[in-house]
């Protein structure tokens, strides 16, 4: 094989360093190569720890031609270029580098190793014990590990093939113990390493031959399945029996391997016993989503003990006629029962589907507030005090519209709070100031979300949330709004009322039919505002092209057209349907465009931000438009970089940061949540097949305000308009002690709150349940009765509820279960 390809030389300069992913790029003077290279210096480019202009470091990797600067080499590892040997070591040793290590203890040093001396110093310090004092040692041992430790070990790492940004978070966390912990039990990565998942780590552990069956990877293979389930179904928790069978089969498909239940089952009781998982009874969540959801019900069941504000009728009717008055508008009596009950509770839930009038409630709410508590509506006017009016929302595009709506400031959860990314996990969060808390969207607030911005509501505010719970839940796990509308406590106004209607809008009437499980007999009629088009999935991209070209030599403008669908992937997937139309609205012509993965870029394409980015005001769900194309030779990033303009907010990414946008032209009806179109084309096909369900098309078709294409196949929208969609399991509103019975409701129930119930988990051998209980038929009668277990799982996951009440049964006591339970 031939020799890797290297570059030794003293950095002369670092042009471009990036401190959040460790690239950079630097000049380098050549003082040895095994490469063909004439130059006598080298730009060298990639994830780079930290260096030192001056000192000298050998450079692996592969050279580049860039079209401007010519030849580069292109880092895959490095390491610091010392002499390893002789005279050169020692003259090293007592250099400015190591301060108190004079001449002759670094002749002594190199006597005490005289072959790869700096490894074994590294390695066993305690033989230069002799020669230097313990406080010297420590202090030169530092220096060395610093100065080699980090590339030794980086590039040891390397053999893993982990991105190189992970291996600097891995060196970061563990320094010196890296190679340690890796070696011992690389799952500990799962728990402390984001982006480090079970997979990679299981990976690492093949290469270290660790066991397939050892307690480590099968605590690993839990922790990540708990977590998995719940981003992927949005259930807050998972049953101990899923829990257990979903592992397994991880753990046996990852590598060819059998797991056992009973092993697997004790690993569950382990984490329990170490705090790294949470139970309910047999329900077992992944620690944050466990305690955010505890959070959000301690602050809850404060407010739900708040007190009543007394408000007299006639003083109300004086309030609302002056409201009516300012607004002109006659609010119908459901409406006024709204505005009531937000002044008089301290927390109060407002929902109704489109056109329901909720916009023109909160309206009237905060006049009637203001009203009542004799404030002044004039933001301009509190330069010195805070506006008493908080009003959020979780998107970008709805905190702007609630602000043209009301006329008055709102701003996304996340800027309010000075969250500044997804992960909320580190993020504190301000508290709120006001008086007067309006969250509008509220069904797009997941239980991290909920729970921060609860964290952040002062005790003596008013909280107002608002939202349509037909929609979509949201993204992240949980389904808080859903929840706090079953929990009779709570204050509460259902809008039902369509107000558009007589505005010609049949749009929010098919809404309302499809909310009520039905298409209505003239689904596929013309009407002024809807048309309905027949066609097979690979003529969808096709028909959109017709229409939005019709749609522009009309004169409209292609950013008011909005595509959702359900799917990226697909002949008639967003992907695809992105591509038609950007070649369509902005063909390429004579001029520059940046290809990233699978996408093209040009000026004046639409765009969508796919994550929050707080600090910059740009959220998950924004839509922009590209304003400039810079190549990397004009950036002070050294990268290419694409300049959008999201309703007048300017940012700037470098080619680093673009799987952040994606095109805009079509978009996910996931992420169109909280956005608004004048007009929509939503088409339905059975490919789109496990995403067909009713609020899925509710939402979609509630985003158009003016004119709706249906597009499709007929047979499709049947199918999503029949299928309800699963309700997502959470354990929010039991813990207020109720049950619930249907889809709205929830009843008190006999048990008291959880808070004061501890209800054990029990995990059962089922050999040793089956030799207490002897009689093998009657044991598997029971498990099936009592527990509704199948007889033939092992092991039995019981509660002490269930072994209670198996107790009478088989004449079992509380020892008994002892005797047997794995825990
Ligand atoms: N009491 C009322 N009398 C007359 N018109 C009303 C009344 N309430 C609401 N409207 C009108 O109905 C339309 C829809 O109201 P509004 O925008 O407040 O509903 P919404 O529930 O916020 O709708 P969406 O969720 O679709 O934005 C508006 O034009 C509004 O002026």
């Amino acid at each position: 094989m031939a020799d890797k390809l290297y570059f030794v030389g003293t950095i002369e300069a670092i042009f471009f360093s990036n401190p959040a992913n460790f690239y950079k790029v630097l000049l380098l003077a050549i003082t040895d190569t095994n490469a063909d290279f004439k130059d006598d210096e080298i730009v060298v480019n990639g994830i780079i720890g930290d260096v030192v202009e001056g000192d000298s470091y050998k450079f692996f990797g592969e050279l580049t031609n860039h079209p401007k600067y010519g030849e580069q080499l292109k880092v895959t590892t490095y390491e610091k270029d010392v002499p390893t040997s002789g005279a050169g070591l020692v003259k090293y040793l007592y250099s400015e580098h190591f301060p108190g290590i004079g001449k002759k203890t670094a002749e002594k040093i190199v006597a005490t190793f005289p072959e790869d001396t700096i490894d074994h110093i590294l390695e066993t310090p305690e033989h230069l014990s002799g020669i230097l004092s313990s406080e010297k040692l420590a202090a030169f041992v530092k220096r060395l590990s610093e100065n080699h430790g980090m590339e030794k070990i980086l590039s040891k790492l390397a053999k893993y093939e982990l991105p190189s940004k992970l291996n600097f978070q891995i060196y970061d966390l563990y320094k010196e113990a890296t190679l340690d912990v890796i070696k011992e039990n690389p799952y500990q990565l799962v728990f402390d390493i984001k982006g480090i998942g079970f997979k990679k780590a299981d990976k690492i552990a093949e290469d270290e031959g660790i066991s397939a069956t050892s307690d480590a990877r099968i605590q690993a293979g839990l922790i990540h399945t708990v977590l998995t389930h719940s981003l992927e179904s949005g259930d807050t928790y998972i049953e101990a029996r899923d829990l257990l069978n979903q592992t397994i089969d991880l753990l046996e498909s990852a590598r060819n391997v059998e797991i056992l239940a009973d092993q697997v089952a004790e690993m569950i009781n382990v984490l329990l016993a170490e705090g790294k998982l949470q139970a309910i009874g047999t329900k077992l969540f992944e620690n944050s989503l466990y305690f955010a959801e505890d959070d959000i019900y301690q602050r809850l069941d404060k407010l739900t003990n708040s007190k009543v504000t007394k408000l007299a009728q006639d003083k109300f009717e004086t309030i609302i006629g002056d409201v009516e008055a300012k607004l002109e508008i006659r609010y119908d009596s459901l409406q006024k029962e709204a505005i009531y009950k937000a002044l008089t509770h301290q927390f109060f839930i407002l929902t109704g589907g489109p056109g329901t009038g909720k916009t023109t409630v909160i309206k009237g709410i905060v006049q009637a507030y203001a009203n009542l508590n004799h404030l002044d509506l004039n933001p301009d006017n509190y330069t010195d005090d805070v506006f008493p009016i908080v009003q959020l929302a979780p998107t970008g595009r709805a905190a702007r519209r609630m602000n043209e709506l009301t006329g008055l400031p709102a701003a996304t959860i996340h800027r309010q709070l000075g969250l500044n990314s997804d992960d909320l996990e580190d993020d504190f969060g301000n508290d709120l100031s006001g008086s007067l808390l309006i969250v509008d969207e509220f069904s797009m607030v997941d239980t991290w979300l909920a729970n921060k911005l609860f964290a952040a509501i002062l005790p003596s505010m008013t909280v107002i949330f608002v939202g349509d719970a037909d929609q979509l839940p949201s993204v992240g796990p949980g389904q808080v709004f859903a929840d706090l509308l079953k929990i009779p406590d709570f204050a509460t106004v259902r809008l039902d009322k369509i107000f558009r209607q007589g505005e010609g809008s049949t749009i929010t009437n098919l809404a309302h039919d499809i909310k009520n499980g039905q298409l209505p007999a003239d689904f596929t009629d013309k009407k002024a505002d809807r048309s309905y088009i027949e066609s097979k999935a690979v003529n969808i991209p096709n028909y959109i092209e017709q229409i939005a070209s019709a749609w522009m030599k009309r004169g409209n403008d292609p950013f008011d057209l909005q595509v959702l669908i359900p799917m990226y992937k697909g002949v008639a997937g967003i992907n695809q349907v992105n591509k038609s139309l950007q070649n369509l609205f902005n063909p390429l012509a004579d001029r520059l465009e940046f290809l990233f993965q699978d996408t093209i870029f040009r000026q004046d394409d639409k765009v969508l931000h796919l994550v929050n980015e707080a600090s910059l005001d740009v959220f998950n769900g924004d839509i922009g438009v590209i304003t400039d194309l810079v190549p990397a030779k004009y950036t002070e990033s050294k990268q290419d970089e694409i300049v959008m303009s999201f309703d007048g907010n300017e940012v700037s990414y470098p080619r680093a940061e673009w799987y952040k946008i994606t095109l805009a032209y079509a978009m996910s009806i996931h992420k169109s949540q909280g956005s608004e179109f004048p007009s929509v084309i939503v088409p339905m096909v059975a490919s789109y097949h496990r995403m067909l369900e009713r609020n899925l098309l509710y939402t979609a078709i509630t985003r158009a305000k003016q004119s709706l294409i249906l597009l499709g196949e007929g047979q499709s929208f049947q199918t999503a308009v029949s299928r309800q969609g699963a309700n997502r399991k959470t354990y929010l509103v039991e813990r207020f002690g109720l049950t619930t019975t249907s889809d709205q409701t929830a009843t008190r129930s006999e048990a008291s709150p959880v808070k004061e119930t501890v209800i054990e988990t029990v995990i059962i051998d089922k050999t040793a349940f089956k030799e207490v209980v002897s009689d093998q038929a009657t044991s598997d009668k029971l498990a099936v009765e009592s527990i509704g277990q199948d007889a033939k799982a092992a092991p039995y996951v019981l509660t002490m509820e269930n072994v209670l009440m198996i107790d009478p049964m088989i004449g079992m006591t509380a020892e008994d279960v002892a005797v047997f339970s794995k825990s």
